[in-house]
């Protein structure tokens, strides 16, 4: 039977030469933008989701998670997934019931493209492949993130600043700059809170100019629990790799910077961004939380790998840092190809393993000294979670996504697994090497899960939650566990009537936390409301597009 759309007139070509060239909203063919990758633009709510099972009834509050989901077809055909705007969904649980918002991150660069309703901007972190009209615009899709702060929803991703958003309605408050303490380009995905200290460490690499230039500047900061920024020190690194995620102990920070090098020279002739160096070492930065001088940062360096997430990160007895991650064996960004890759082998993911790595570092270390890791757990899997009550103490405990090739997959009719195997939910122990693992079928896949304490102080005693994926439904469902024993399988399914897209990072806030800085960020309250950036960031300054307010752009100049 011919295809119903066969029978539509004939359309100009949506791509000539790898660009964009019709105004039709439609989608580029490849791989990462159709199946279960095909964008869901979706803004919406859905009151009572379907529910099997029983949802525990002490699980109050919200699930946020966040997904890159391109508004507009891309400039360029061979865009990538981690272009795509940010869009974030949130599973409000309230006694055994559960509400959906979903809502993108209305960033500058999301006003900017609303209003001319096209994509603006180019390829992945390369400014100069944007459209003239931008100049100017942060250019960050805010899609990797979304950690709560002070009442607030932070939307983040490495190449910019962070977005607020609320965490009710999920309006977009603004770009944030901590009320004007925090002035870096870029910002982690990945800010780390001290549970005793209710501080918050974060870093910006990449950070010396307009976040896109290659510099080897990282900036770290401390914003206390008042909110007020307490450190910042610039360190150098020896090339400019990318720095995702970090590790945070009593005393110092571990920044993991992966191989995978910005050339500045190669964006300007439109090239990528990052590059893969195959003969490149991992290497791990470590500075001190407090008082740090840009001398202070120790380079240890390891063979080459590829770095995950992190697990957990602690002082030992002798004051040696415990950090452990996964790291792969090759490069899990296929769309970054090492610098002289031969065209053929580009867009092809590589079969990889990714197992857990536990180093120790001795943080008095000589800068270039080599290390090897203490020990190798010996799983395959990457989005490593853990309880974390337990951020910067020594933990037992993690979860993570895995990859079990032994498992059947139904390639017929699921076709290849959108964004990589992850058929299988693990929860591993450290001390006793318990391996407790959930395979939820042959046409399903995970998405990173999330802990939920229960409230006793116990180690692990709550729930895991995370997304499954039907692949052949294209439909997703949210699974809960008792995080302290996957394989018996889920306590409870949420069934969404709809997919939404592959996501990054998530997590959970309890209600009570919500509630009570709602009351601290009333128009007089304690605290008072998020106030957004008001002056442009230093790069901005004279470009053409900026109108010095904060949330536009110039084009138009209204809000989104
Ligand atoms: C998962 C890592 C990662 C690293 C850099 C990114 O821009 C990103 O965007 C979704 C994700
Ligand atoms: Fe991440």
């Amino acid at each position: 039977m011919a295809h119903l759309f066969s029978f539509l007139p004939v359309e100009e070509p949506n791509y000539v030469n790898g660009k964009k060239s019709s105004s039709q909203i439609k989608y580029p063919g490849t791989g990462f933008f159709q199946g279960f990758n095909k964008p869901s633009k979706l803004e919406g709510d859905i009151f009572d989701l379907e529910v099997s099972g029983t949802i525990p009834a002490d699980i109050n509050g919200t699930f946020y998670r966040i997904q890159p989901d391109h508004r507009y077809p891309p400039l360029f055909e061979e865009d990538i997934h981690f272009s795509g705007d940010g869009n974030v969904s949130a599973f409000r649980f309230e006694n055994g019931h559960v509400d959906f918002k979903q809502r993108y991150v209305h960033t500058d660069r999301f006003g900017a493209e609303t209003r001319e309703r096209k994509a603006l901007f180019g390829k992945y972190r390369n400014m100069y492949t944007d459209s003239e009209m931008v100049k100017g615009i942060i250019r960050t899709v805010s899609n990797t993130n979304i950690v709560f702060w002070r009442g607030m929803l932070l939307a983040t991703k490495e190449d910019g600043p962070p977005f607020a958003m609320d965490p009710v309605t999920l309006e977009t408050i603004g770009r944030y700059d901590f009320e004007g303490q925090v002035q870096s380009p870029t910002f982690t995905a990945h800010p780390k809170f001290d549970p005793k200290t209710g501080e918050m460490v974060c870093f910006g690499y990449e950070a010396g100019g307009d976040g896109h230039d290659a510099s080897c500047d990282i900036v770290v900061y401390t914003i206390d629990k008042h909110g007020k920024k307490t450190e910042e020190c610039w360190y150098k690194a020896p090339f400019c790799g990318m720095i995702h995620d970090c590790g945070l102990s009593e005393n110092y920070l571990v920044l993991p910077m992966t191989p995978l090098k910005a050339s500045l020279e190669r964006m300007k002739k439109g090239g990528n961004h990052f590059a893969w160096d195959p003969k490149e070492d991992q290497l791990y930065g470590i500075v001190p939380r407090r008082g740090g001088k840009p001398e202070d940062i120790v380079w240890l360096r390891a063979d080459n790998g590829f770095h995950g997430h992190v697990a957990g990160c602690y002082e030992n007895e002798d004051g040696y840092i415990v950090f452990d991650l996964t790291i792969a064996d090759d490069n899990v960004f296929f769309f970054f190809p090492p610098e002289d890759a031969p065209p053929e082998t580009l867009q092809k993911r590589n079969k990889l393993v990714s197992k857990t790595f536990r180093w120790i570092f001795d943080p008095k270390a000589k800068t270039d000294t080599r290390v090897t890791p203490a020990e190798i757990f010996d799983i395959n899997g990457e989005f490593s979670r853990i309880d974390d009550r337990l951020v910067t103490k020594k933990y037992n405990h993690f979860w993570q996504v895995q990859i079990d090739p032994s498992k059947p997959y139904d390639f017929q009719k699921c076709g290849s697994p959108a964004g990589g195997l992850f058929n299988a939910m693990g929860h591993f122990t450290w001390d006793e090497k318990v391996q407790d693992v959930y395979w939820a079928g042959p046409t399903t896949t995970f998405q990173e899960p999330i802990f939920v304490p229960k409230d006793t102080d116990i180690e692990g005693d709550g729930y895991l939650i995370a997304l499954l994926n039907h692949l052949d439904e294209l439909r997703n469902d949210i699974l809960i566990f008792d995080a302290l024993n996957l394989a018996k399988g889920p306590l409870a399914a949420i069934h969404l009537p709809l997919k939404l897209r592959l996501g990054l990072h998530g997590n959970f806030v309890d209600q009570k936390e919500i509630d009570a800085w709602k009351e601290l960020r009333r128009e007089n309250g304690e605290v008072g409301p998020i106030k957004a950036a008001e002056k442009p960031l230093a790069w901005q300054e004279g470009l053409v597009h900026v109108n010095g307010t904060n949330g536009t752009d110039g084009i138009g100049g209204h809000k989104a």
